[in-house]
């Protein structure tokens, strides 16, 4: 990996301002299994070092004025763009994502960092008209206090950002556990925001293993909430542990998005919106397309210009010029998209497109559209999580809006349309966090970004996301008059 600065290729944990540890658990590159670094594994007494280093940092960080902490988080945004060519290569490296994506990516992560160094200025608290004369009331918000953050390794720079961004800006400490898959482009970010002037312990990364470190994370009472963006399962775990110590939880899980097209769209804005949407990161977001719902009228012309484009898309190695698909994460990866395929194909749907794994071999999967897929099929229920886009046809609103919402899962969906009557009536009646209409991306730092149902609890990103990492405190001043 040819970095310009090759300092940023980080082999050690950051604990109470000090890197530590030695390389032991190689990463390695999806594209071919070589490895590229090693990372230490670390368990449960490293991590009760960083939580407790994290509990003396704490106060010092909340004391600051909010102008000091953002003046701070201003220079890390800073210190991440003017790396953002090193960053992406090392996120593609150890990801797979085309390096175009992976420099969106980066900017995406970064304008976590310079929003909340604008919103920390922002934390407003209220005053309440008292009941009685003779008193005021004062509501404060002060930051929860130390933040544990378990992240994925679909967006290794993006989710943590998403996180540490606001808890900093709010004044809380934390410690981060990025995924096994993507420890690099943590530590080079935590580098970063030590260059930037972080006091140490403020911001601590550990790597190893997840079930020690999660353990450490959700029931050490000095952490006060846990993050955590990832499967569903692992997130009902952590609350499960969580509970022991009754701490905040943030939660952004699986989803099962519903793309919808009607009769009156837009048939090129549609397509271009489920490309968008779809292999996005070759189908590995949580807010990815998972079933797309085509309206009878359109469905043909829809299919045979979804093909089109799907057919003509550059798979390879990301760090090539104008590849547009990566490798999938992991081998397992590819095995859960082969066993949709497998069980729609078991039951009448059709490939129109792809439908096995590429020449170019490892976890290389073909871009695939399926058509003639129906209710019954594993991916009606199941999130795919590769660059796989199945089609249903459907006739009317009523029957596509209770399609959409028989899931247990509620994070994004998406529709299409031109009648402005339709579009708030489907827009309200979608059981989810997010709905995009008329596009196919809705991910940006200014908006409000979670789910409903087993989609997890709590918001990222926008002022609602800062307003998680604190609590309200109100004050009864009583006793004015003379
Ligand atoms: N909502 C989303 O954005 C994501 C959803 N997923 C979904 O989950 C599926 C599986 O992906 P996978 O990577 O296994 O997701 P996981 O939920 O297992 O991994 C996400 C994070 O949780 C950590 N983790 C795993 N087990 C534990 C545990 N017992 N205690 C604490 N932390 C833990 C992982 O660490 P480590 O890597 O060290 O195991 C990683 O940092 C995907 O196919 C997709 O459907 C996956 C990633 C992101
Ligand atoms: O897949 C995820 O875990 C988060 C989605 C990325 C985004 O759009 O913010």
């Amino acid at each position: 990996m040819q970095l310009k600065d090759s300092s940023l290729l980080v082999e050690a944990c950051f604990i109470d301002g000090a890197w530590v540890g030695e390389g032991a658990t190689p990463v390695t590159n999806p594209v071919n299994g070589a490895v590229i670094a090693k990372v230490p594994h670390f368990g449960a007494e490293e991590t009760t070092r960083a939580v407790e280093a994290a509990g003396r940092a704490q106060a010092g960080w909340a004391k600051r004025t909010a102008k000091e902490r953002a003046g701070i988080l201003r220079r890390w945004f800073d210190l991440i763009i003017a790396n953002r060519d090193d960053l992406a290569l090392i996120m593609t490296s150890e990801q797979g994502k085309p390096l175009a994506e992976a420099r969106g990516e980066i900017d995406y992560a970064a304008a976590f960092i310079e929003f909340y160094a604008e919103e920390a200025k922002r934390l407003y608290g209220e005053t309440i008209p008292s009941p009685w004369p003779n008193a005021r009331m004062v509501v404060i918000r002060q930051p929860v206090g130390v933040v544990a953050a378990i992240t994925p390794w679909n967006f290794p720079a993006a989710m943590i950002t998403r996180k540490v961004g606001p808890a900093l800006a709010a004044g809380c400490a934390a410690v981060v556990k990025p995924a096994g898959e993507t420890p690099l482009t943590a530590l080079a970010l935590g580098l970063l925001a030590e260059r930037a002037g972080l006091p140490a312990g403020v911001l601590n990364i550990v790597t190893g293993s997840a079930k020690d470190i999660g353990r450490v994370m959700t029931e050490h009472p000095l952490v006060k909430l846990i993050s955590f963006t990832g499967s569903t399962e692992v997130g009902k775990l952590l609350m499960r542990q969580a509970a022991s110590t009754v701490k905040k939880v943030g939660l952004e899980l699986g989803g099962n998005a519903p793309f919808i097209v009607f009769d009156d769209a837009d048939v090129d804005a549609a397509v271009e919106g489920a490309m968008a949407s779809k292999f996005r990161n070759m189908g590995q977001t949580c807010v990815c397309a998972n079933r797309l719902y085509v309206q009878a009228g359109i469905h043909d012309a829809f299919v045979e210009k979804l093909a089109a484009r799907v057919k003509a898309l550059k798979v390879g190695d990301g760090t090539e010029a104008g590849i547009e698909q990566g490798p999938l994460i992991t081998d397992a990866a590819v095995a859960k998209v082969e066993e949709h395929i497998a069980d729609a194909l078991s039951k009448g749907a059709e490939v129109l497109v792809g439908g096995k794994r590429h020449p170019l071999g490892h976890t290389f999967f073909e871009p695939t559209v399926l058509t003639h897929v129906k209710k019954d099929m594993m991916i009606a229920r199941e999130e795919t999580f590769g660059p796989l886009a199945p089609v249903f046809r459907f006739e009317t609103e009523a029957d596509v809006i209770a399609q959409s919402n028989d899931t247990e899962f509620g994070l994004a969906a998406y529709f299409f349309s031109r009648d402005i009557g339709r579009i708030f009536r489907v827009a309200e009646a979608l059981e989810y966090g997010i709905v995009g209409v008329n596009s196919g991306l809705i991910s940006t730092e200014v908006a409000p970004f979670g789910g409903v149902k087993e989609s997890g609890i709590g918001r990222e990103g926008s002022r609602h996301g800062i307003e998680e990492y604190t609590e309200l405190k109100y004050m009864l001043l009583a006793g004015l008059d003379k």
